[in-house]
């Protein structure tokens, strides 16, 4: 693969720390791609001592397939390329028993957390669902900034917050007892076992020798002390990020980290890439026209490499249905016109509720789509019930997964028999699971109903032994048999054809376990435990269903299309109140909407439209739209207003934003 000399002094700049800074598309993916090939090829890396850390699953994925075609197999076994989840993940399975945790621990989603916290402020009058979430909210800040329960509490101000410092604890010690960890402890339980112990800290620096960062703008604390922990003193490391695209503040992302690099590693070497070479000139202009609206900590320069290109259009729409049935109708032109593929097309847009109407626009013209996050493969009641049994399976004492399934298919253990197991689980300070298995089950229960939750549990321990015997394919076989899972979803679907269907998706999930319990060339075989542990995080990660080869349309979020980059890009909703978006507005924090807005024109390399409509149905409401304050930064000179007459005078363009925000209501209405 070609380098510029400045990336190639990155790639081979190998003897102390370094940081690559520079804007979208500049080559920052591709450096660390043949940084990991320089590392192995010409330095006598062993590549199971080299990792790299990305963002998404998604770009994990990508780099793997990209590493694949520069390093052979042998030379690629062993190497990590994973997010910093899935390498904490790694962290914790192996020193499980340093941490006091059971193998076949459980990893709680958002909605397990929500379950669990609902059921813990029972007391404390926070059924209330935006308490709630500010406590979620709080605890997750709390994780992120390495600041365990008891710091928490000492630390707390104020009434709320000392509610919220109490309840994480409890949070804390009901999830020792269940097994389980949640997504934020996936990153910090490592770096605080590696920044206590000694011994294990020096096993896992000697097990990674080399470690690489995509997207480093968006680490919180805690992905920072991990890094700093696992590179050590040696400091060897690259990193690679873009302050302007960071956009996760909302999740304790820090771009000052990238600052802080600087102050902790004097002999930080800084790298800066100039040279863009994704985007056609008119679309990097208009991104770093926009970018300069915000304040900035270091100077960036990028030109463009390709040609001027076409200019941006504007589609404006009456309401939303009429903006997906445009998107639609200028894709399908376009696609004809230009003899692209439906996989050069991408939608991106500020919220998951946006994608319904596109959906259903798309799906009405027959054109192929996936949607990257959103709806996810795992959400599907289907995938959810195995996942449930599969996480019994490994682990009996996660009690919202036994909840999930000790009914599904029905087998008369339904609300009433699980209060009164739940009462004498309660009473025993002992799990569901093992509370079927208590003595006591035959007084809290009727006969019938304890003999019924008897024979289930045993069944499920019959079978999970099984499984760890190694015998798992077999297991997993007969317990979906078991189960009469196929005439369960028979009996459950509105249509046969449905069923069929889920039916697909299960077929589908085992396949996925059957690949990951025999390993292949850059993963080891795993055990049920592990399989599972690893799907939900996946599942976790991107709620998503993977087909890449096929042609389709690609939609998500501004905030998953990090890293990536489609010929042509609909950039959808471009209006004040959505991007920007009102939360964030809320908050005076703009400057992170037109970061978001800057990683959404960045990832089009030929075209790309923006579009928004004149109303849109908000609560049930229909509400006047105005264009996007971004819309009215950006260069008018290259952006076609297609709904308008004429582009604005050079005297219009020279009013300020306001103003020009009212010109533009006023154009719009008057049609
Ligand atoms: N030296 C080069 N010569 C030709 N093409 C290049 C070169 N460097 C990078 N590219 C191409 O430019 C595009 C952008 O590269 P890459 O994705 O690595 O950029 P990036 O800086 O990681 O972008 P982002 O900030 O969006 O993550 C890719 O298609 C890549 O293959
Ligand atoms: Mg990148």
């Amino acid at each position: 693969m070609k380098l510029n000399p400045a990336q190639q002094q990155a790639v081979t700049y190998v003897s102390g720390p370094c940081l690559v800074l520079a804007g979208a598309g500049s080559g920052k993916t591709r450096v660390i791609i043949n940084k990991i090939a320089y590392l192995v090829q010409q330095c006598g890396y062993k590549a199971r001592h080299i990792a790299a850390v990305t963002f998404t699953n998604k770009a994990a994925r990508e780099m793997k397939e990209r590493i694949a075609g520069t390093l052979g197999k042998g030379e690629a076994r062993g190497l990590r390329i994973s997010t910093f989840h899935t390498l904490g993940l790694d962290i914790i399975r192996r020193e499980h028993k340093v941490l006091g945790l059971k193998p076949g621990f459980s990893l709680f989603d958002d909605q397990d957390t929500l379950a669990l916290l609902k059921e813990l402020t029972e007391d404390e009058l926070l059924e209330d669902k935006d308490q709630l979430q500010q406590l979620i909210k709080q605890i997750s800040d709390w994780k992120n900034d390495l600041v365990l329960p008891e710091r928490a509490q000492r630390i707390a101000q104020g009434e709320k917050e000392v509610l919220h410092a109490e309840l994480y604890a409890r949070y804390r010690d009901h999830m020792t007892a269940y097994n389980a960890l949640d997504f934020d402890d996936l990153i910090m339980i490592p770096t605080v076992l590696l920044s206590s112990n000694q011994a294990v800290r020096e096993k896992w620096q000697d097990r990674i020798r080399y470690l690489l960062v995509d997207e480093y703008q968006d680490t919180n604390t805690s992905q920072y002390q991990l890094v700093k922990q696992l590179v050590g003193e040696r400091a060897r490391f690259t990193v690679v990020g873009d302050d302007d695209q960071s956009i996760y503040s909302w999740r304790g992302a820090k771009p000052q980290n990238l600052v802080l690099l600087g102050k902790d590693y004097p002999n930080l070497e800084l790298v800066k890439l100039e040279e863009n070479y994704r985007s056609s000139g008119r679309i990097l202009k208009a991104a770093n026209i926009l970018i300069a609206n915000n304040p900035h900590v270091y100077d960036k320069t990028l030109r463009a490499n390709l040609n001027y290109g076409e200019p941006l259009t504007v589609v404006t729409a009456n309401n939303e249905e009429h903006e997906a049935e445009r998107v639609v109708a200028t894709l399908v032109r376009h696609k004809f016109m230009n003899h692209a593929k439906h996989k050069d097309y991408a939608i991106l847009y500020r919220g998951n509720h946006q994608a319904r109407i596109f959906e259903k626009a798309l799906m009405t013209n027959r054109i192929p789509y996936k949607i990257s996050g959103g709806t996810s493969f795992f959400s599907r009641s289907e995938i959810k019930d195995i996942m449930g049994y599969l996480r019994v399976l490994v682990n009996p004492d996660d009690d919202n997964a036994f909840l999930r399934i000790c009914n599904v298919p029905k087998r008369g253990m339904g609300p009433a028999t699980l209060e009164k197991i739940g009462r004498l689980a309660n009473r025993k300070q002992i799990s569901l699971f093992a509370a079927c298995f208590d003595p006591e089950i035959e007084q809290a229960l009727p006969p019938q109903g304890a003999e019924t939750a008897m024979v289930f549990t045993r069944w499920l321990v019959e079978l999970g032994d099984r499984a760890q015997r190694g015998d798992t394919l077999e297991a997993l076989k007969e317990m979906i048999r078991g189960i009469n899972y196929e005439d369960h979803l028979y009996d459950t679907s509105p249509s046969p054809k449905a069923a069929e269907m889920r039916m697909k998706n299960v077929s589908e999930l085992y396949r996925w376990i059957t690949d990951m319990l025999e390993g292949d060339d850059l993963e080891e075989a795993m055990t049920l435990a592990q399989v599972v542990t690893r799907l939900t995080l996946r599942d976790m990660m991107e709620r998503n269903n993977e087909d890449e080869e096929s042609d389709q349309v690609q939609m998500m979020t501004l905030h998953a299309s990090k890293g990536l980059e489609f010929p042509y890009v609909f950039l959808v909703g471009a209006e004040e109140g959505l991007l920007p978006h009102q939360s964030s507005l809320d908050e005076g924090n703009v400057e992170e909407e037109r970061r978001l807005a800057y990683v959404g024109i960045t990832r089009a390399q030929r075209e790309l439209f923006f579009t928004l409509c004149k109303e849109r149905r908000q609560y049930g409401e229909q509400l006047k739209c105005e264009p996007s304050r971004f819309l009215l930064e950006l260069p008018q000179d290259d952006l076609v207003w297609e709904a308008r007459q004429k582009k604005p005078s050079a005297e219009q363009r020279q009013q300020t934003g306001k103003s020009n925000i009212a010109m533009m209501r006023a154009m719009l209405n008057k049609k």
